[in-house]
């Protein structure tokens, strides 16, 4: 049956979906709704939409599926819109913001009235914006989490079904959690760091001030840690203010283990600075692959690639002679000018050593990858 899917925020994780769902489901209608004129032209011209609206009341009653897709602000006060406007019975409406619990307080309204809010947020992006930046496969074989309106409920179960077929295209790993755990964990894992790498860029910025060519001359460490800091700064306050409790906890337990490292260093107290570095490295090695562990993200080699053209080519050749199947290929923006690594996705552990193997016979250098 044909489907209307209204897209709400047509930028880059908006247009994404919108890019995986068009390839899963070429038949249903998607309409993007999008404050900017140009997204909306833009995403048209390319078929990623077959209709855009500036407003979403103009056209949210045609929707056979909602999905708000615009900053966590926007997100809240479009959720206050829809409360007054007759939608189609059975209605799905869900989100992709990435904080929760203000979010599913807000649906409550929805789930008394009977209409299926299902929270979700793919744990995937980038730090471009806007729907130039869109790609169906953005989110492959990363977490989407899904929050039910009411746990248990039949009515939630059957939406989150209807919403796994929708986004299937996403190639995703579902994990159904509560708000709270969900805002707990993204708090740790996205939200400090996003305000860790903002602060090292502000602090390096003013630290060099009279000597601007030191920020210039940061390599491979400062940049890793700091790409996310290129991030869209509006998306980012609404991010931090909807989750403001949890943060202030998280960067008053961070103040204190740096405060711990400046007192190790005060004393000279070698055993607890190798001591710190050490935990760290066994814990970051071990995220990268845990063989055997279903629930593990990737089985990640990054190899050193020389900054010639056909440098990339090269490496997929030989996956290809030696009939390895890559699961993603991303080119790491680090060490540019110089050379580039290539961060190689596999599907199992199996595939991650036999690719290691063919690409050290050929002469490339593999920088990380167990
Ligand atoms: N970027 C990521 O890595 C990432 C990952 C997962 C979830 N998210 C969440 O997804 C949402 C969108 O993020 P994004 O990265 O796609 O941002 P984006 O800036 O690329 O896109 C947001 C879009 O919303 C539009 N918009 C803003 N105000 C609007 C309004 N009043 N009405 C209609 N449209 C409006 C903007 O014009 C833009 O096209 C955010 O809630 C964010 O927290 C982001
Ligand atoms: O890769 C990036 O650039 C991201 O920041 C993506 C990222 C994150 O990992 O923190 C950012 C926000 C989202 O809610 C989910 C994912």
């Amino acid at each position: 049956m044909m489907k209307t899917i209204v897209i709400d925020g047509l930028g880059l994780i908006g247009g994404s979906i919108a890019l995986a769902i068009r390839e899963q489901w070429p038949n249903y209608r998607i309409i993007g709704v999008d404050i900017d004129e140009r997204s909306l032209r833009y995403a048209k011209e390319k078929g990623i939409i077959d209709d855009g609206c500036a407003q979403l009341p103009d056209i949210a009653s045609a929707a056979d599926i909602i999905l708000l897709a615009a900053p966590v602000a926007v997100i809240l006060a479009h959720m206050d819109q829809l409360a007054n406007i007759q939608l189609k019975p059975g209605v799905i409406i869900t989100d992709v913001g990435s904080t929760k619990k203000q979010i599913m307080d807000k649906a409550e309204s929805f789930n008394h009235r009977g209409i299926c809010f299902i929270g979700g947020h793919p744990m995937a992006g980038s730090h471009k914006s806007t729907v130039t930046a869109a790609r169906a496969n953005l989110f492959q074989s990363a977490y989407y989490f899904l929050i039910p309106g009411i746990a248990g409920h039949t009515q939630h179960q059957q939406a989150i079904e209807t919403l796994q077929a929708l986004l299937a295209g996403l190639h995703v790993k579902w994990l159904i959690l509560s708000a709270t755990d969900h805002d707990q964990i993204t708090a740790q894992i996205s939200h400090l760091p996003h305000i860790l790498a903002a602060g090292l860029v502000n602090m390096s910025q003013d630290t060099f001030s009279q000597s601007p060519l030191s920020l210039k001359l940061a390599a491979g460490g400062f940049k890793s840690i700091t790409r996310i800091a290129s991030s869209d700064p509006e998306m980012w306050t609404d991010i931090l203010l909807s989750n403001r409790e949890l943060l202030i906890d998280r960067i008053d337990r961070f103040t204190e283990r740096l405060l711990q490292i400046k007192e190790a260093l005060r004393v000279h107290d070698q055993d607890s600075i190798r001591r710190y570095f050490h935990h760290a490295k066994i814990t970051r090695d071990h995220i990268q692959a845990l063989p055997n562990d279903p629930a593990a993200n990737f089985f990640d080699l990054f190899v050193n690639i020389p900054d010639q053209i056909g440098a990339v080519a090269l490496v997929t050749r030989i996956l290809q002679e030696a009939e390895i199947n890559l699961v993603n290929i991303h080119i790491l923006e680090i060490r540019e000018e110089i050379d580039g690594i290539l961060q190689l996705s596999f599907a199992n552990q199996r595939d991650l050593s036999q690719a290691k193997k063919e690409l050290q016979r050929r002469g490339l250098s593999v920088v990380r990858g167990d």
